[in-house]
Protein backbone atom coordinates (compact mmCIF):
# COMPACT_ATOMS: atom_id res chain seq x y z
CA UNK A 1 0.00 0.00 0.00
CA UNK A 2 1.53 3.34 -1.08
CA UNK A 3 0.30 6.06 1.46
CA UNK A 4 1.04 10.14 0.60
CA UNK A 5 0.96 12.04 3.46
CA UNK A 6 1.15 16.52 2.60
CA UNK A 7 2.29 18.46 5.46
CA UNK A 8 1.50 22.28 4.27
CA UNK A 9 1.76 25.17 6.12
CA UNK A 10 3.17 28.81 6.51
CA UNK A 11 6.63 29.80 6.52
CA UNK A 12 8.22 28.71 9.44
CA UNK A 13 4.99 26.63 11.39
CA UNK A 14 6.79 23.82 12.17
CA UNK A 15 6.30 21.31 8.81
CA UNK A 16 10.40 20.29 8.65
CA UNK A 17 10.16 19.83 12.19
CA UNK A 18 7.17 17.77 12.11
CA UNK A 19 8.55 16.16 9.08
CA UNK A 20 11.72 15.14 10.50
CA UNK A 21 10.35 13.36 13.70
CA UNK A 22 7.41 11.56 11.33
CA UNK A 23 10.43 10.29 8.87
CA UNK A 24 12.34 8.73 11.84
CA UNK A 25 8.96 7.08 13.16
CA UNK A 26 7.30 5.47 10.25
CA UNK A 27 8.15 2.36 8.58
CA UNK A 28 9.68 2.96 4.66
CA UNK A 29 8.93 6.21 4.57
CA UNK A 30 10.52 9.28 2.07
CA UNK A 31 10.29 12.96 2.07
CA UNK A 32 10.06 15.32 -0.93
CA UNK A 33 10.48 19.04 0.05
CA UNK A 34 8.95 21.74 -2.05
CA UNK A 35 12.08 24.24 -0.97
CA UNK A 36 14.52 22.07 -3.36
CA UNK A 37 12.33 23.22 -6.12
CA UNK A 38 12.97 27.20 -5.67
CA UNK A 39 14.38 27.83 -9.46
CA UNK A 40 17.96 28.19 -8.74
CA UNK A 41 20.49 28.15 -11.36
CA UNK A 42 22.34 24.91 -12.71
CA UNK A 43 24.42 22.84 -9.79
CA UNK A 44 27.34 23.46 -11.25
CA UNK A 45 27.07 27.38 -11.68
CA UNK A 46 25.42 27.34 -7.92
CA UNK A 47 28.42 25.40 -6.72
CA UNK A 48 31.21 27.80 -8.15
CA UNK A 49 29.44 31.26 -7.69
CA UNK A 50 28.39 29.91 -4.13
CA UNK A 51 32.05 29.75 -3.30
CA UNK A 52 31.68 33.77 -3.45
CA UNK A 53 28.64 34.96 -3.46
CA UNK A 54 25.17 33.89 -3.17
CA UNK A 55 23.24 31.05 -4.71
CA UNK A 56 22.21 32.52 -8.44
CA UNK A 57 18.53 32.41 -8.43
CA UNK A 58 15.57 32.99 -11.50
CA UNK A 59 13.29 34.07 -9.31
CA UNK A 60 11.60 37.50 -10.61
CA UNK A 61 11.95 40.81 -8.98
CA UNK A 62 8.08 42.43 -8.67
CA UNK A 63 6.67 46.04 -8.90
CA UNK A 64 7.60 46.36 -4.98
CA UNK A 65 11.10 45.71 -5.71
CA UNK A 66 11.23 42.60 -3.63
CA UNK A 67 12.02 39.12 -5.18
CA UNK A 68 9.21 37.15 -5.48
CA UNK A 69 10.20 33.93 -3.15
CA UNK A 70 6.40 32.97 -2.40
CA UNK A 71 4.63 32.17 -5.73
CA UNK A 72 3.82 29.16 -7.23
CA UNK A 73 5.87 30.33 -10.49
CA UNK A 74 9.27 30.42 -8.49
CA UNK A 75 9.24 26.93 -8.20
CA UNK A 76 9.39 23.97 -10.52
CA UNK A 77 6.25 22.29 -9.61
CA UNK A 78 6.52 20.08 -13.00
CA UNK A 79 9.86 18.67 -11.80
CA UNK A 80 8.24 18.49 -8.36
CA UNK A 81 5.63 16.33 -9.26
CA UNK A 82 7.54 14.59 -11.22
CA UNK A 83 9.30 13.36 -8.40
CA UNK A 84 6.65 12.14 -6.62
CA UNK A 85 5.79 10.22 -9.61
CA UNK A 86 8.48 8.78 -9.72
CA UNK A 87 8.15 7.55 -5.85
CA UNK A 88 4.49 6.42 -7.09
CA UNK A 89 6.21 4.23 -9.90
CA UNK A 90 8.35 2.69 -7.71
CA UNK A 91 9.09 2.94 -3.83
CA UNK A 92 11.83 0.97 -3.20
CA UNK A 93 14.06 1.95 -6.08
CA UNK A 94 12.97 5.52 -4.75
CA UNK A 95 13.97 4.95 -1.36
CA UNK A 96 17.31 3.57 -2.32
CA UNK A 97 18.57 6.37 -4.70
CA UNK A 98 17.60 8.91 -1.91
CA UNK A 99 19.79 6.67 0.81
CA UNK A 100 16.46 5.62 2.72
CA UNK A 101 16.91 2.29 4.65
CA UNK A 102 14.57 -0.43 3.51
CA UNK A 103 14.10 -3.39 5.37
CA UNK A 104 15.16 -6.74 3.55
CA UNK A 105 11.82 -8.01 4.21
CA UNK A 106 10.04 -5.73 2.11
CA UNK A 107 13.46 -5.87 -0.20
CA UNK A 108 12.36 -9.33 -1.74
CA UNK A 109 8.31 -8.78 -1.61
CA UNK A 110 6.20 -7.08 -3.55
CA UNK A 111 5.73 -3.95 -3.14
CA UNK A 112 2.20 -3.57 -3.64
CA UNK A 113 2.16 -5.62 -0.01
CA UNK A 114 3.90 -3.35 2.01
CA UNK A 115 3.19 0.05 3.42
CA UNK A 116 4.91 2.77 1.76
CA UNK A 117 5.03 6.25 2.87
CA UNK A 118 5.81 9.98 1.20
CA UNK A 119 6.12 12.69 3.18
CA UNK A 120 5.44 15.73 0.55
CA UNK A 121 6.54 19.03 2.64
CA UNK A 122 5.87 22.63 1.83
CA UNK A 123 4.64 26.21 2.11
CA UNK A 124 2.52 26.19 -0.94
CA UNK A 125 1.52 22.26 -1.28
CA UNK A 126 -2.07 23.14 -2.10
CA UNK A 127 -1.84 25.65 -4.09
CA UNK A 128 -0.90 23.82 -7.23
CA UNK A 129 -4.05 21.67 -9.26
CA UNK A 130 -1.63 18.74 -10.61
CA UNK A 131 -0.32 17.83 -7.15
CA UNK A 132 -3.35 17.85 -4.97
CA UNK A 133 -4.80 14.53 -6.59
CA UNK A 134 -1.77 12.96 -4.90
CA UNK A 135 -2.53 13.10 -1.63
CA UNK A 136 -4.25 10.98 1.12
CA UNK A 137 -4.05 12.83 3.91
CA UNK A 138 -3.61 16.67 4.11
CA UNK A 139 -2.15 18.28 7.44
CA UNK A 140 -1.68 22.16 7.14
CA UNK A 141 0.36 24.54 10.17
CA UNK A 142 -0.83 27.50 11.19
CA UNK A 143 0.63 30.36 13.18
CA UNK A 144 -0.20 34.00 13.81
CA UNK A 145 1.24 36.62 12.30
CA UNK A 146 3.62 37.67 14.72
CA UNK A 147 5.09 34.44 15.87
CA UNK A 148 5.56 33.62 12.65
CA UNK A 149 7.65 36.95 11.86
CA UNK A 150 9.20 36.36 15.06
CA UNK A 151 10.64 32.47 13.91
CA UNK A 152 11.32 33.72 10.50
CA UNK A 153 13.55 36.79 11.51
CA UNK A 154 15.76 34.06 12.81
CA UNK A 155 15.85 32.00 10.21
CA UNK A 156 18.74 31.51 7.91
CA UNK A 157 17.85 30.84 4.04
CA UNK A 158 20.58 30.48 1.42
CA UNK A 159 19.16 34.25 0.32
CA UNK A 160 18.96 35.56 3.22
CA UNK A 161 15.21 37.74 3.47
CA UNK A 162 16.04 41.36 2.55
CA UNK A 163 14.89 43.67 5.67
CA UNK A 164 10.94 44.60 5.02
CA UNK A 165 10.44 41.29 2.93
CA UNK A 166 7.95 39.61 5.20
CA UNK A 167 5.80 42.29 5.70
CA UNK A 168 5.58 43.32 2.18
CA UNK A 169 5.80 40.05 0.35
CA UNK A 170 5.58 36.73 2.65
CA UNK A 171 2.49 37.46 4.91
CA UNK A 172 0.78 38.95 2.35
CA UNK A 173 1.46 36.11 0.09
CA UNK A 174 0.75 33.70 3.05
CA UNK A 175 -2.53 34.79 3.61
CA UNK A 176 -3.62 35.14 -0.57
CA UNK A 177 -2.43 31.56 -0.71
CA UNK A 178 -4.22 30.19 2.13
CA UNK A 179 -7.68 31.66 1.19
CA UNK A 180 -7.54 30.23 -2.75
CA UNK A 181 -6.51 27.02 -0.65
CA UNK A 182 -10.03 26.80 1.30
CA UNK A 183 -11.49 26.65 -2.10
CA UNK A 184 -9.20 23.78 -3.65
CA UNK A 185 -11.63 21.02 -2.73
CA UNK A 186 -9.58 18.78 -0.87
CA UNK A 187 -10.51 17.80 3.11
CA UNK A 188 -7.73 19.70 5.14
CA UNK A 189 -6.65 18.81 8.68
CA UNK A 190 -5.47 22.23 10.50
CA UNK A 191 -2.88 22.06 12.96
CA UNK A 192 -2.10 24.61 15.72
CA UNK A 193 1.48 25.27 15.47
CA UNK A 194 1.65 27.35 18.55
CA UNK A 195 1.31 23.98 20.29
CA UNK A 196 4.51 22.36 21.29
CA UNK A 197 6.81 19.85 19.02
CA UNK A 198 5.92 16.78 20.93
CA UNK A 199 1.89 17.91 21.44
CA UNK A 200 1.92 18.25 17.10
CA UNK A 201 3.98 15.19 16.49
CA UNK A 202 2.08 12.79 18.92
CA UNK A 203 -1.18 14.04 17.32
CA UNK A 204 -0.43 13.61 13.63
CA UNK A 205 1.67 10.49 14.55
CA UNK A 206 -1.44 8.79 16.14
CA UNK A 207 -3.93 9.98 13.51
CA UNK A 208 -1.94 8.41 10.76
CA UNK A 209 -1.06 4.90 13.05
CA UNK A 210 -5.32 4.78 13.23
CA UNK A 211 -5.29 5.24 9.69
CA UNK A 212 -2.83 3.09 8.24
CA UNK A 213 -4.10 0.43 10.41
CA UNK A 214 -8.04 1.09 9.30
CA UNK A 215 -6.58 0.76 6.02
CA UNK A 216 -4.64 -2.62 6.23
N1 LIG B 1 5.79 23.67 17.81
C1 LIG B 1 6.79 24.55 17.81
N2 LIG B 1 6.93 25.42 18.84
C2 LIG B 1 7.93 26.36 18.86
N3 LIG B 1 8.86 26.47 17.89
C3 LIG B 1 8.78 25.62 16.84
C4 LIG B 1 7.76 24.61 16.75
N4 LIG B 1 7.95 23.92 15.60
C5 LIG B 1 9.03 24.46 15.01
N5 LIG B 1 9.54 25.46 15.75
C6 LIG B 1 10.71 26.29 15.45
O1 LIG B 1 10.35 27.18 14.40
C7 LIG B 1 11.41 27.33 13.46
C8 LIG B 1 10.94 26.89 12.09
O2 LIG B 1 10.64 25.49 12.13
P1 LIG B 1 10.61 24.63 10.81
O3 LIG B 1 10.20 23.25 11.19
O4 LIG B 1 11.92 24.77 10.08
O5 LIG B 1 9.45 25.37 10.01
P2 LIG B 1 9.00 25.27 8.48
O6 LIG B 1 9.61 24.02 7.89
O7 LIG B 1 7.50 25.21 8.54
O8 LIG B 1 9.48 26.52 7.83
C9 LIG B 1 12.57 26.49 14.01
O9 LIG B 1 13.39 27.33 14.78
C10 LIG B 1 11.87 25.47 14.89
O10 LIG B 1 12.68 24.99 15.95
N1 LIG C 1 15.23 27.79 0.24
C1 LIG C 1 15.65 28.91 -0.33
O1 LIG C 1 16.60 28.92 -1.07
C2 LIG C 1 14.91 30.18 -0.07
C3 LIG C 1 15.41 31.37 -0.54
C4 LIG C 1 14.70 32.53 -0.28
C5 LIG C 1 13.50 32.48 0.41
N2 LIG C 1 13.05 31.32 0.86
C6 LIG C 1 11.78 31.30 1.64
O2 LIG C 1 11.42 29.98 1.96
C7 LIG C 1 10.09 30.05 2.43
C8 LIG C 1 9.44 28.69 2.34
O3 LIG C 1 10.15 27.76 3.10
P1 LIG C 1 9.73 27.45 4.62
O4 LIG C 1 8.29 27.09 4.59
O5 LIG C 1 10.63 26.29 4.95
O6 LIG C 1 10.01 28.66 5.43
C9 LIG C 1 9.41 31.11 1.57
O7 LIG C 1 8.67 31.96 2.42
C10 LIG C 1 10.58 31.82 0.88
O8 LIG C 1 10.48 33.24 1.02
C11 LIG C 1 13.72 30.18 0.64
Amino acid sequence: MKYIIGIGGVTNGGKTTLTNRLIKALPNCCVVHQDDFFKMMGFAAVFYWSLLFQPPDQIAVGADGFKQWDVITALDMEAMVNTIKGWIENPIKFARSHGIQVTPSIEMDDAESQVHILIVEGFLLYNYKPMLEFFDKSYYIAIPYEECKRRRSTRQYTVPDPPGLFDAHVWPMYLRHRDAMENCGLQIEYLNGLKTKDEIYNQVHEDINNTLLNRL
